[in-house]
């Protein structure tokens, strides 16, 4: 009998509130990584064994060794992602991935190659895209319809949180067939995903204090784990942060720390709910050695049509909303997180 009565949970890591991560493990006998649940992608990479020595991204991370497993089966077909922010380029594989302790036999993608931009950056070693598969490069199934093909979880759903408290642990948690009451209060108000086959809802707007500044005619929601901000259309988050009078510099926009605690909330509408975000949400406090920085967790980000424009809503809006993401009916679940 599941001790877990269909559900599986995965403990998380949060590495600064912008790097959300949790262990898999590939092959026999297990090889551990830490891969970010992406509802932003849908594959599943981590660095190869045979990475050049070159690619410090690639030398700084746990790496699969296909020689050492016994279930590794060869594939080779090549493999590259262009992300908005950098390339990671290899080659398939199939072998044995354990994610909670369900095993599923998975193709996924060998890095050898990763761009130093941003990998050098990251505490994962890679990702496992929580999307769906019609988003998955190469055709390839993703790692939550094998697990629902198995038909072991209660719900074809998963949820995840993601606690901002980095002094209590764990970081948050990943929970695969079900949501869990333990990191949420109220009822969960559910949105239908916009478009069949991605993690996206329409937004009605985006307010600051009482003023709804953008998105008045609807808009484009993408509800993604694996980005740490929230990033909206370059041109509305500049007069958003002209509003609260952040500026602009090389890492982000940055505000008077004095100034935080009288900043007004953001808003979100999102189907006939509102989601506030308040200064403690969107403010990251770092008391450094030349005195305090409060970086402002918004992003400007231009994504080309058809696609965009979008705003994508990241760690920071999933922190303070515990959110559903139901495979079963298309639909996103959101309530306030603990
Ligand atoms: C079109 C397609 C390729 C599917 O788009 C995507 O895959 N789009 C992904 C959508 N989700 C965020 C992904 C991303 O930006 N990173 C990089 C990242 C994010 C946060 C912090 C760090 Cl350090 C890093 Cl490196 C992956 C780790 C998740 C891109």
């Amino acid at each position: 009998a599941d001790p877990n009565n269909g559900t599986v949970p995965t403990p998380l890591t949060n590495y600064l509130d912008t790097q959300y991560f949790g262990e898999i493990s590939i092959g026999s006998p297990a090889q551990m990584f830490n891969v970010v649940f992406d509802t932003g992608s849908a594959n599943l990479w981590v660095p190869s064994q045979r990475c050049s020595p070159f690619s410090t991204a690639c030398f700084t991370h746990n790496r699969y060794d296909s020689s050492q497993s016994h279930t590794h089966v060869e594939n080779g077909t090549g493999f590259s992602i262009n992300y908005a922010s950098g390339t990671i380029r290899g080659f398939l594989s199939e072998d044995v991935v354990v994610v909670g302790g369900l095993p599923v036999v998975q193709v996924f993608a060998e890095a050898t190659s990763l761009s130093a931009m941003p990998f050098i950056f990251a505490k994962f070693d890679g990702v496992l895209g929580m999307g769906y598969p019609n988003v998955a490069i190469d055709g390839i199934t993703p790692v939550f319809d094998r697990i629902m093909s198995q038909h072991v979880l209660k719900e074809e759903v998963f949820s995840i949180y993601y606690n901002r408290d980095p002094k209590h642990s764990p970081g948050g948690e990943l929970l695969l067939g079900g949501s869990d009451p333990n990191y949420y209060i109220g009822n969960f108000n559910y949105l239908e995903t916009r478009e069949m086959g991605k993690w996206e809802v329409t937004m009605k707007g985006v307010s600051v204090g009482v003023e709804t500044m953008f998105c008045a005619e609807g808009c484009t929601a993408v509800i993604d784990t694996g980005s740490s901000y929230i990033t909206g259309p370059a041109s509305s988050v500049s007069r958003l942060m002209k509003t609260i009078g952040a500026q602009l510099d090389e890492t982000g926009y940055k505000v008077n720390c004095d100034t935080v605690k009288m900043l007004p909330s953001v808003t979100f509408q999102l189907g006939g709910q509102e989601y506030s975000l308040t200064h403690e949400d969107y403010i990251i406090w770092q008391s450094q050695i030349e005195g305090d920085v409060c970086t402002v967790t918004f992003r400007g980000l231009d994504v080309p049509p058809p696609t965009g424009p979008i705003w994508i809503l990241g760690a920071n809006f999933i922190a303070r909303y515990y959110t559903e993401f139901d495979r079963r009916n298309n639909r996103i679940g959101f309530a306030t997180a603990v």
